[in-house]
């Protein structure tokens, strides 16, 4: 974690004192869990968790089927509300923050890319009507999509070009972090790692990811740092390097 160092005027830390002080303050995580509990149909799905996600980079959640990524990273935008404990998102909880106006910020693409009735150019406008056709084409370019492709019926793209158009519409709300839960899992080899290649370009780029998979081969090729899953608890934090207990994530190279 990095360190910042900020003036603090005199009401912040030294009342007392009639000059402004430096003080070392440590930057706030992108996403901080504290004695996390998530409760669905009378089961605890994640437990007692506490983990920091950190600002920079690609994080990777992964684990064997069940294990709770999904949910974790729902309770990133507040798809999911923890039945106890506290998800700060840049040192803020979340049950302080208006939610619309935090999805905005928290962008998230989900494993089944789902199209809205119209054009791609329609679909982009309904994640932000300002959308017009100069940004609209600057979007599909940064997903690697013809600006041509903008008044196509968005429900008749490939797969792969539709998970690209639902990236390009989650990026339209200029979003400062990424969630994906698992959007590689419905493409075939070629649309998977070109959605890799974009999606490292973009962490390279200054966005924070976060991205599901179970599949340990993509986590070796995308991964920063590595938060490991399995049954509701957090096994393993740290370097993707250092991970190694296949058991634990139960699931094959690929
Ligand atoms: N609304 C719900 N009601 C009851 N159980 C739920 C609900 N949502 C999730 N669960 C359960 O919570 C557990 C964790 O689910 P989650 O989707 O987070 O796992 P996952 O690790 O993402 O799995 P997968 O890789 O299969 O998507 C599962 O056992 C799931 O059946």
């Amino acid at each position: 974690m990095g360190r910042a160092t900020r003036t603090a005027g005199q009401s912040a830390a030294r009342p007392h004192q009639g000059v402004p002080v430096e003080v070392a303050v440590s930057e706030p995580a992108l996403f901080d869990f504290v004695g996390v509990d998530v409760e669905q149909g009378g089961t605890r799905v994640l437990r007692d968790i506490d983990v920091t996600i950190p600002e920079a980079g690609i994080t990777v959640l992964v684990g064997r089927s069940g294990a709770g990524k999904s949910t974790l990273l729902r309770c990133c935008n507040r798809l999911e509300v923890p039945t106890t404990g506290v998800v700060r998102f840049r040192g803020r909880s979340l049950s302080d923050v208006d939610v619309l106006a935090h999805r905005r910020t928290v962008g998230m693409v989900f494993q089944q890319p789902t199209a809205f009735p119209g054009t791609v150019l329609d679909n982009l406008r309904a994640a932000d009507p300002g959308v017009d056709e100069a940004r609209g084409g600057e979007l599909l370019r940064h997903v690697g999509l013809e600006p041509a492709m903008l008044g196509q019926v968005a429900d008749t793209l490939s797969g792969g070009e539709m998970q690209r158009m639902v990236l390009a519409r989650a990026l339209a709300t200029r979003p400062s972090v990424l969630l994906a839960d698992e959007p590689t899992a419905a493409l075939d080899t070629e649309s998977s790692a070109q959605l890799e290649s974009l999606v490292l370009r973009l962490a390279k780029e200054g966005m924070p990811i976060l991205w599901v998979t179970h599949d340990l081969a993509q986590m070796r090729r995308l991964a920063d740092h590595l938060v490991a899953l399995d049954s509701g608890h957090i096994v393993y934090t740290g370097a993707p390097g250092d991970y190694s207990d296949r058991s634990i994530a139960g699931e094959s190279e690929t």
